[in-house]
């Protein structure tokens, strides 16, 4: 049998298939761009007699196209993995806000789908990708158990201090408002790492996720103490299409002297704001090029993106009180010399050096990028969103829930 892991990003969807006792994918594969006119699809088988990797371009307009596609590589009959998808026992699937009612590992019943839709407001790009991607599979795998995985999860832990607005008691009691954090799944995964390789099980490490959604959280001894994405994942970071942190003066401006509606304001800050605003840009290859071709909007977008990281890492070494490591991930963070040159120029104050040469080395798997006499790891920690969730599936199998013994 077999776990399907499903991990629907804003303008991706990411997944692998794993043998249901293994670490070892027997395939994965991306889907990225969607709903842009270059998306493309890396599909990677990993059999021992059919290694191979099949890129296909073609243009995915949404989620759905894009789960139904997947679905039919993997029992495509001259690169099969699976014969049959009744092989598939379990789905795994990650979801990006599970509000204060789903915090643990849940197996899909109609009544969880209704609390994760019942989130949608608050996670715009995201859940309703995860409703699709959920229907999709409940369809082209029937047999399957789906499981749900939260992003909100790992930031449970975070001190009221830290997930507490200053507004009236009222909103946080009567609707919730809160600071909830997200990318749980892949903090927790790369602190993980991190704490292992440095054979330090109480590390102050900041991890740093730069997705096409950024955040970055503070964590002590494995546990969350603060993080900067807050009610909804547009706070903190700039980001390819969102803002981030702003003064909330700026939305009631543009509402009481501009005119602007609340579904304008929605659109405007998380479909296009952010790097995308700056620069006319949102994937951050396309700015790099622009960048190293002294663009003055890439430059100018370079250092607003890499000065509000490098204040949130200020922050959180005050936080922790200490840093041990800073942990770079995920799509920029892994593959982006450029802005973790950035950030990490003129950090001495906090026992910060990068090795800029070792930075720019395109290497895969955990990287150290600190130079001699840094105080702190500067650490490349690769995310395996899919691997986490594949292991708390095997946990909910292993700990014998009924629904799950046959998968
Ligand atoms: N080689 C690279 N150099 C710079 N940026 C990259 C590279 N590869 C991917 N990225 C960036 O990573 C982003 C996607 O990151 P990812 O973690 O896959 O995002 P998400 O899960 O939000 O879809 C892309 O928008 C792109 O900007
Ligand atoms: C929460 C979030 O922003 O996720 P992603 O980076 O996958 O879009
Ligand atoms: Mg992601």
């Amino acid at each position: 049998m077999y776990i399907l892991i499903i991990n629907s990003g804003s303008s991706s969807i990411k997944y692998q298939l794993f043998p249901r006792d293994s670490d070892q994918p027997v395939c994965s594969g991306l889907v990225e761009r969607i709903g842009q006119d270059n998306s493309q699809v890396t599909h990677e088988i990993f059999r021992a007699d059919v290694a191979q990797t099949l890129k296909l371009d073609q243009r995915v307009k949404d989620h759905e196209t894009g789960m139904q596609l997947l679905a039919g590589l993997l029992t495509r009959k001259d690169i099969a993995v699976i014969a049959d998808p009744a092989q598939i026992g379990t789905v795994g699937h990650r979801v990006v806000h599970g509000g204060e009612t789903l915090t643990e590992p849940t197996i899909i019943t109609a009544d969880v789908k209704a609390k994760i839709k019942a989130l949608y407001p608050l996670a715009p790009l995201h859940n309703p990708g995860h409703i699709k991607g959920i229907e999709v599979a409940e369809k082209l795998f029937p047999t399957a158990t789906q499981i749900a995985v939260f992003d909100t999860a790992f930031h449970q832990t975070l001190p009221e201090k830290a997930f507490r607005y200053a507004i009236p008691d009222k909103f946080y009691r009567e609707d919730g408002i809160r600071v909830y954090g997200f990318h749980g799944i892949s903090h927790q995964y790369v602190a993980g790492a991190a704490m292992t390789w440095l054979k330090n099980p109480v590390a102050k490490l900041i991890t740093i996720h730069l997705g096409n959604g950024c955040s970055m959280a503070a964590v002590s001894g494995g546990r969350c103490i603060d993080t900067s994405m807050g009610l909804t994942p547009l706070d903190g970071l700039v980001m390819g299409t969102r803002s981030g942190a702003i003064d909330p003066s700026v939305l009631l401006y543009l509402q009481q002297q501009k005119g602007y509606t609340a579904e304008q304001l929605t659109k405007l800050l998380n479909k296009q704001s952010g790097m995308l605003a700056l620069t006319g840009h949102n994937d951050m290859r396309d700015i790099s090029r622009l960048y190293h071709e002294n663009d003055p909007a890439a430059k100018l977008a370079y250092e607003l993106y890499t000065y509000r990281i490098k204040k949130f890492i200020g922050a959180y070494t005050a936080a922790l009180n200490g840093l041990d490591a800073l942990v770079f991930t995920a799509g920029v963070g892994e593959n982006d010399a450029l802005a973790r040159e950035l950030v990490c120029r003129d950090m001495e104050v906090f026992g910060i050096h990068i090795d800029i040469a070792k930075n720019q080395l395109r290497e895969k798997g955990l990287r150290d990028l600190s130079a001699g006499g840094s105080s702190a790891r500067v650490l490349v920690v690769p995310t395996n969103e899919e691997l986490a969730i594949a292991r708390v599936c095997r946990t909910l199998v292993a700990e014998g829930h009924p629904n799950l013994e046959s998968s």
